[in-house]
């Protein structure tokens, strides 16, 4: 029996989103969208610069009309929602810098807690508990008394987040939270938001840049292409059909669905069977791509092996029939292999 659909905790429909211009003149940039998320699942908006991820996420907002069609937030219409009952419902965090600088961090997250206070409210304790685990999910709690006009771009980011999360609201919606992030904070990052999705129900969506980390985290992702149609689904099910791939085609890049990457490099060169397994074969095929190589599985002229198990690894080139050569590290390897005799390069395309 099929599970029932979900609720939404939000929908659009037949959403058109951009700008209005002169009278009665619009600008679409996407539409017509049909939208919708749901609790404890995380989203990932993804689409090349200019697409609309800023407009929609506005308009999901409410910080700008849709230029047409249907918006509920929690079974509501958004536009029929008060300022503070929005609030309530969603909250935003955007790549607008704040004029906050004058408040420090503990001040600025606080912010984050009057729709549920009044702006004259006083907070109690549970607020006080509310700021104090945001500020602690988002690893911001050593500099909670620092002016945020002094935090370093990444620390300001952390600091925006802990502020949507003290307004613990169903939506979450964030642009581009990852932009000023380095490596392991846009992993902790999503590691934290993924989470969050999962134990609170919150229904989070964030438009990224990072593909490959959206492509691990994410739930579901919505892929709004410059022109077309938005297709949604989760990563692997765009992956597997060719509709993530066709997507970035159109980019120039080109996706390898087998390794979840995009090929930086287009080897040309001659084909070379690489033998083996594991972690050891795999950062060998990329060496060698680099170096223009065309890594394959079946047998070539060339060929290298990556012994596997406990013992040091190393790597064995041949050549035909000629003996094996034994190189200690990848380093020596590439550079021992344009010293090899002159060989017919085989008209191999696949990539293994
Ligand atoms: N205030 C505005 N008035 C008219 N057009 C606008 C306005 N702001 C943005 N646009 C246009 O709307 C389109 C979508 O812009 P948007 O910022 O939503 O894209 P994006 O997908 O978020 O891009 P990026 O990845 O570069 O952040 C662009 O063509 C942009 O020029």
């Amino acid at each position: 029996m099929m599970a029932p659909a979900p609720t939404s905790l939000l929908l659009a429909e037949d959403l058109a989103v951009g700008y209005f211009l002169r009278r009665k003149n619009a600008r679409v940039v996407a539409g017509p969208l049909h939208l919708a998320l749901h609790p404890g699942e995380l989203v990932c908006l993804l689409g090349p610069n200019g697409a609309g991820k800023s407009t929609l996420l506005r308009t999901l907002a409410g910080l700008q009309p849709p230029l047409a069609g249907r918006l509920e937030v929690g079974g509501v219409p958004l536009a029929a929602l008060s300022a503070a009952e929005r609030a309530r419902q969603l909250s935003v965090v955007l790549t607008d810098r704040l004029d906050a600088a004058t408040l420090t961090v503990q001040e600025l997250v606080r912010l984050g807690r009057h729709p549920h206070t009044g702006w004259l409210g006083s907070l109690t304790a549970y607020d006080h508990a509310q700021v104090a685990a945001a500020l602690a999910a988002t690893g911001t709690t050593a500099f909670a008394a620092r002016l945020v006009g002094e935090l370093s771009d990444g620390e300001r980011q952390k600091v925006m987040l802990a502020r949507a999360l003290a307004q613990d609201t169903p939506v979450v919606l964030l642009d581009e939270p990852t932009a000023h992030l380095d490596l392991p904070n846009r992993v902790a990052l999503m590691r934290l938001l993924h989470r969050l999705a999962r134990t609170t129900g919150k229904a989070i969506l964030l438009s990224t840049h990072e593909l490959d980390l959206a492509l691990q985290a994410a739930d579901r992702v919505w892929l709004l292409p410059a022109t077309g149609a938005l297709r949604t689904g989760t990563p692997e099910d765009l992956v597997l059909s060719g509709t993530f791939a066709a997507a970035f085609e159109r980019e120039g890049l080109a996706f390898d669905s087998a390794s979840g990457t995009f090929a930086l490099h287009t080897p040309s060169g001659p084909a070379v069977q690489v033998v083996g397994e594991g972690a050891a074969a795999f950062w060998t095929r990329r060496a060698l791509e680099r170096e223009g190589f065309v890594p394959i599985a079946h047998p070539a002229p060339l060929r290298v092996t990556v012994p596997a198990g406990a013992q040091a690894p190393r790597w064995l080139v041949q050549l035909g029939d000629r003996p094996a050569q034994s190189h200690e590290t990848i380093e020596a390897l590439l550079r021992a292999l344009p010293q090899l005799p002159k060989f017919e390069k085989p008209s191999v395309n696949a990539t293994a």
